[in-house]
């Protein structure tokens, strides 16, 4: 149960950064917070990852309401057993509602973190998105190692 204040955490201080973007900056302005690699940009998408998919919004609801779906039912089957698995799976779900409720309320998401990474010019995004990456990469790993402790397993 713990696990599900991982993701209300990750919603409200979601929400509360994109708010705060929203009611203080006028569209594209933008502020320099680290000079040549870190801005505040206010910047809204209709799509997904990269702009892709601009306005399908229905395909949004749809593809987020199963993928909250399948996280609810890994979060109970597994919420005794892997606690590293159980928190990327907290962490991808705080990402999905918030970007979830910026689609249903906005028809549209909110972006501000501006990087340039190493020269190239990173799409603007959310706290929403990163806590999304972060969850995606913290399942990814808990997966390989899980794989190569049963790869053990066999050898013995
Ligand atoms: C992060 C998932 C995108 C997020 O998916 C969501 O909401 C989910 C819950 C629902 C979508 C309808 C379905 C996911 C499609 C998968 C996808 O797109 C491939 C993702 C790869 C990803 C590795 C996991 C790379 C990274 C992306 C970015 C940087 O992330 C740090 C760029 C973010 C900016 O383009 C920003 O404008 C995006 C905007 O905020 C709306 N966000 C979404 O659609």
């Amino acid at each position: 149960m713990r696990y599900y204040v991982i993701t209300l955490l990750i919603v409200l201080f979601d929400q509360a950064t994109k708010w705060m973007v929203a009611l203080n900056m006028n569209l594209y302005d933008s502020y320099e917070v680290i000079p040549g690699f870190f801005w505040i940009t206010s910047h809204r998408n209709t799509g997904a990852a990269w702009g892709i998919l601009e306005g399908q919004m229905w395909l949004f609801y749809i593809v987020t309401v199963i993928v909250i779906g399948i996280l609810i039912y890994y979060m109970q089957l597994y919420k005794n057993s892997y606690p590293w698995l159980m928190i990327g799976f907290a962490f991808i779900l705080g990402g999905a509602i918030g970007n979830f409720i910026d689609r249903i309320f906005l028809q549209e998401v909110i972006d501000f973190i501006d990087l340039n990474i190493f020269g190239y010019d990173f799409p603007i995004f959310n706290l929403a998105d990163s806590a999304l990456t972060v969850g995606v990469i913290l399942v990814i790993i808990m997966m390989l190692i899980d794989e190569m402790k049963n790869k053990g397993k066999k050898v013995d």
